[in-house]
């Protein structure tokens, strides 16, 4: 099983260049304005232009209103919309796109919140995250444990929070997820990417096998 790779708050293009070269399979755009990483719509659609066939681009939003979700989806090139907010499950669909819906985790509590949204409109994929302040970002981790309880669910998952090139093969083989997810691991700075760290993460995801 080849697990997947996002690299999220990219707000370079030569970030994002460097992260396709590393074989990241997802960049990840975010749109919540008090977020470090926040770009705007242009910056946005130059990032997206730098997609590769096979990648995905995707808008990270944080109790964003539908219409200008719709917007940006539309105007910069979004393969996939990460709600990364308090945003209910019905409010999980009419995009156009497939949805990564956010969960933070900081007890079983929170998985079982989690399990609410499986078959929600157009949730495609469960991101379960750390508790940081501010929604996300934070480089705060949870209980990996708690993954296997959405081991029935017939959901793709990404573990992310707190990942970094040290602890993330440990992650995969905790959680066997679909994906792994970072931002604040591998940064110089918010939003400034570390491309020696960015190519460890990778490298070190996707030469770990598991069956
Ligand atoms: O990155 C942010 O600044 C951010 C702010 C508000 C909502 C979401 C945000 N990031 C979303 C992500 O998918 C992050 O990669 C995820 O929260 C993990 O972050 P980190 O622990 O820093 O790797």
């Amino acid at each position: 099983m080849s697990t997947r790779v996002k690299i999220c708050g990219i707000t370079r293009v030569e970030d994002a260049r460097m992260a396709w070269a590393a074989g990241a399979d997802a960049l990840g755009l975010n749109f919540y304005l008090r977020s470090p990483r926040y770009v705007t719509p242009e910056v946005a659609a130059a990032l997206a232009r730098t997609r590769p066939a096979l990648g995905a681009v995707v808008g990270v939003f944080v109790n964003e209103s539908p219409d200008v979700i719709r917007a940006r989806v539309r105007d910069c090139g979004l393969t996939s919309v990460q709600l990364h907010g308090d945003e209910p499950p019905e409010a999980c669909a009419g995009y156009g796109v497939p949805i990564i819906k956010a969960l933070r985790v900081r007890g079983p509590e929170d998985v079982e919140k989690a399990r609410t949204y499986v078959g929600a409109g157009d949730v495609a994929t469960l991101l379960l995250d750390g508790a940081a302040p501010g929604y996300g970002g934070g480089g705060v981790g949870f209980d990996w444990s708690l993954v296997a309880r959405l081991a029935d669910a017939g959901v793709p998952v990404l573990v992310a929070g707190g990942l970094n090139p040290g602890n993330v093969r440990e992650a995969v083989r905790a959680t066997r997820p679909y994906g792994v997810d970072v931002a604040s691991g591998v940064e110089v700075s918010p939003g400034v990417k570390d491309a020696e760290a960015v190519r460890a993460f990778v490298r070190a995801v996707k030469t770990l096998a598991w069956e």
